[in-house]
């Protein structure tokens, strides 16, 4: 079964550039598809064309099926229905999803309560489990977002993203915003409820160790342009593109500096 199926998309802008070209890919429940590549390839501007949340004066072109709806050139009120439901989206920074000025347990509700149609002490319960699926305590619920830390914000924002329980969760930078040590947590939550419920998986990152970590299969963006895919480990192991040669040089380099410090 094909949950999301890209093809031939391009995200053009008003003035007749593509800053995305092309592009083609398919997801199915548990499969993970990594999307590489240095800042401004493409790579948030084909999350959002996903979504059908372009910013104004882009357009797409080509295909791109979710749950078999057309996302590209349907109106918002026909995309409303598969946001949420359909396709979650986490991005780099939490702040973007999270209200300043609403308590943490009350953001989680809002979702909940409208897909699930949850009043009462049912919704408190589901809150609650929600907090508990990204492994934070119930009293986190009255926190407002500033009061917390920003990995307790990326899994709240997590929470809300999967609080209608998504058959596709894109992910754009869901660790970089982080410290080392809570991205490994993250990471790994992410892992776990993605494994858990057997979503579709766009995992979006510059950083070619994070997506090794994270994809089975891994599309190399370049100026808009798909310019090599395929498994991950093959990818890793014999990179064809010099562009993914160099991304796979840097990310042993860095290696390469610890294992020469270890004892
Ligand atoms: N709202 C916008 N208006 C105009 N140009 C934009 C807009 N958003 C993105 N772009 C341009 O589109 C290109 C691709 O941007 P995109 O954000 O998809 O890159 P990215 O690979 O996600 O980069 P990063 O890792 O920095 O987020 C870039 O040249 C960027 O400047």
């Amino acid at each position: 079964m094909t949950l999301l199926d890209v093809a031939g998309l391009s995200v053009r802008r008003a003035d007749g550039r593509d800053l995305v070209r092309d592009l083609s890919f398919t997801l199915g429940p548990g499969e993970r598809l990594g999307l590489i590549g240095e800042s401004g390839s493409g790579k948030s501007l084909t999350a959002l064309a996903v979504m059908g949340l372009l910013p104004a004066g882009m357009t797409a072109h080509g295909s791109v099926r979710l749950a078999g709806t057309q996302v590209v050139g349907a109106r918002d009120k026909e995309l409303d229905r598969v946001r949420g439901r359909t396709v979650g989206v986490v991005f780099q920074e939490p702040l973007t999803a999270l209200d300043p000025l609403m308590r943490v347990g009350r953001q989680i509700a809002g979702p909940l309560g409208r897909r699930r149609g949850l009043r009462g002490a049912p919704l408190r319960a589901a809150v609650a489990a929600a907090l508990d699926e990204v492994r934070l305590p119930e009293s986190l619920a009255r926190a407002y977002p500033h009061e917390i830390s920003g990995g307790q914000r990326q899994r709240v924002a997590i929470a809300m993203a999967l609080a209608c329980e998504p058959e596709v969760l894109i992910a754009d930078e869901p660790t970089t915003a982080l410290d080392v040590t809570v991205q490994a947590e993250v990471l790994s939550l992410l892992d776990r409820l993605v494994a858990e419920r057997d979503m579709a998986l766009l995992f979006i990152s510059h950083d070619l160790a994070v997506v090794a970590d994270v994809a089975d299969r891994v599309i190399v963006l370049k100026d808009g342009s798909g310019v090599e895919s395929g498994r991950t480990r093959d990818i890793v192991r014999e990179p064809r593109h010099p562009y993914t040669r160099a991304l796979v040089d840097s990310a042993r380099a860095l290696e390469g500096a610890l294992d020469r410090l270890a004892p």
